[in-house]
């Protein structure tokens, strides 16, 4: 919005880009859908100078199909109500700028800006099948940037150094915004409005700033076309490289590979000189097709090479998240002192091959394994030679049970083994393996003394998958067999089959 001080200031300036009152009355009767061709015609008349144009126009290649005219009227008719109206306010803004140097500003490349744009707009808006709006579009872009004269002719002292220091539109429009809270399409707009130009014209010009918009409605494809044209057009000017970059990222929101879009730049190409001809504007140095495909393939080629660099980096992260998800499952699942299962997942392994025993009518074996007098060791050694003690007893089970066998730590000093598919007689050969085992190894040294210990060994074990109802009450057994163990003396087994009954000791 502008401000109302601006705002004065503009009504009140009197070097702001004007209009001859002969094209300010076109606008008019372009607007009316009353008038006729003739009134046109009529005030056309009234400026030879554009009436001359305006014949030319009708005689360029573009719209000569038959025999040249002669006639403003045959002119007019022939290239339609819209073109010439956008014929009549760019040469009539040219010729006003004409004879008028303004330092800092090149007014050369400003115009051929202003007929890129148009150009593209308009071939943009036929890519996207708006060929009613097509000369609308034309005019608006031409006009997108007035804006910027009128800044200057309100306030050249501050604009210049703007103009001078902008790198590019981009750097201009943030310059703008920063020393006048607007930027020049706001400007531009009400100058717009003060001519009288339709409102889409105004509105259109408020826009030619904004975002791209993937919004697919006709009103938002035609603003991308008036957006996509500034962007176009700086690129153009700039060089073979910019305008692929440019291009680049236009095409999606015109359904547009590259060398479509580089072949369309082609032909705005081949119509540019003619059309500059008939404004008066020099034309922009050439480009060069194969510079513009070869630019266009690099930046291609560096694209995929960042995608790739992208997907090796997206699965390195993966892989680490994978290590770092492996390495908590590990900790939630294990025992950190002994490496052993912990007791939670224990339960859980036990659960599931108890309930898989059960349903399949195969055995099951679970030992309760509590180190005797451990305490003691605790308290004649300190606790780091009672870790030695529990680390050097886990290694033996983790030794000695492979395959389906597991083994956790179930807290202080207490183990559990789980045996699948083994009856009694095999869970106490096993049990025998390890008590034999345990009692022939010195599990720890401390002051030059080697230390042993015994175990006591509570089984249970649910033959061809009966006997125990859940599996609270196998633990619930197996641990009541190794407390009855260890109150019988130390390195005892107590094994039953349910239960109740016991079969050996
Ligand atoms: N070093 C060490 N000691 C532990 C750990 N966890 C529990 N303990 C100790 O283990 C000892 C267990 O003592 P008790 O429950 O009396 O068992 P005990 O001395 O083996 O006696 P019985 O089981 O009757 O043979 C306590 O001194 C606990 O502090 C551990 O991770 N490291």
């Amino acid at each position: 919005m502008l401000s109302y001080g601006l705002r004065q200031s503009l009504e009140q300036c009197n070097s702001l880009p004007s209009l001859p009152t002969a094209v300010l009355r076109v606008i008019e009767l372009a607007k009316d859908p009353e008038s006729s061709i003739q009134q046109i015609v009529a005030t056309l008349g009234t400026d030879p100078a554009l009436s001359v144009r305006v014949l030319s126009l009708a005689n360029t290649v573009y719209f000569t199909r038959t025999a040249p005219v002669e006639e403003l009227h045959q002119a007019v008719s022939r290239i339609g109500v819209e073109r010439t109206l956008s014929m009549a306010l760019g040469c009539s803004l040219i010729s006003a700028t004409d004879n008028r140097r303004l330092p800092g500003m090149d007014l050369e490349r400003y115009w051929q800006r202003s007929l890129i744009c148009a150009l593209s707009a308009k071939s943009l808006a036929e890519t996207l099948g708006l060929e009613s709006e097509g000369g609308a579009l034309y005019t608006a872009s031409l006009l997108q940037d007035i804006g910027m004269l009128a800044l200057y002719a309100l306030d050249a002292e501050r604009y210049r150094p703007l103009l001078e220091n902008a790198m590019d539109h981009g750097a201009l429009i943030d310059a703008e915004r920063e020393c006048y809270a607007l930027d020049h399409a706001e400007v531009g707009a009400w100058l717009a409005a003060r001519w009288n130009l339709p409102q889409r014209t105004i509105e259109w010009i408020a826009h030619s700033h904004a975002e791209l918009t993937s919004a697919t409605s006709r009103e938002a494809q035609a603003r991308n076309c008036l957006i996509a044209s500034g962007r176009l057009a700086d690129a153009w000017l700039e060089g073979e490289a910019a305008l692929s970059v440019a291009i680049a990222s236009l095409e999606s929101y015109f359904g547009l590979n590259t060398p479509d879009m580089i072949s369309k730049i082609m032909s705005l190409q081949e119509q540019l000189p003619s059309v500059a001809a008939l404004y008066e504007v020099s034309v922009p140095q050439p480009l060069d097709a194969n510079q513009l495909m070869f630019e266009a393939k690099l930046l291609l080629a560096e694209k995929n090479a960042r995608l790739q660099q992208d997907l090796w980096r997206q699965q390195q992260e993966i892989e680490a998240l994978r290590r770092q998800q492996e390495a908590l499952n590990h900790q939630a699942r294990v025992d950190p002192l002994t490496n052993l299962y912990n007791r939670r997942y224990m339960e859980q392994r036990l659960d599931s091959l108890f309930q898989q025993a059960r349903a399949h009518r195969e055995s099951l074996s679970l030992v309760f394994i509590d180190l005797d007098r451990f305490k003691d060791i605790n308290d004649e050694f300190g606790h780091t030679i009672g870790d030695e003690v529990l680390k050097g007893f886990a290694t033996i089970l983790a030794d000695m049970l492979k395959g389906d066998n597991l083994a956790g730590r179930y807290g202080g000093e207490e183990f559990i083994v789980v045996l699948p598919e083994a009856d009694s007689e095999m869970a106490c050969q096993r049990v025998s393996d390890i008590r034999r085992q345990l009692e022939g190894k010195v599990l720890a040294h401390a002051r030059g003394v080697p230390i042993r210990v015994t175990a006591s060994y509570g089984i249970a074990s649910m033959e061809g998958g009966e006997q125990f109802t859940d599996v609270d009450e196998l633990i619930e057994t197996a641990d009541q067999c190794m407390y009855r163990s260890k109150r019988l003396g130390s390195s005892r087994v107590i094994a039953v089959t349910s239960p109740t009954s016991e079969v050996g000791a």
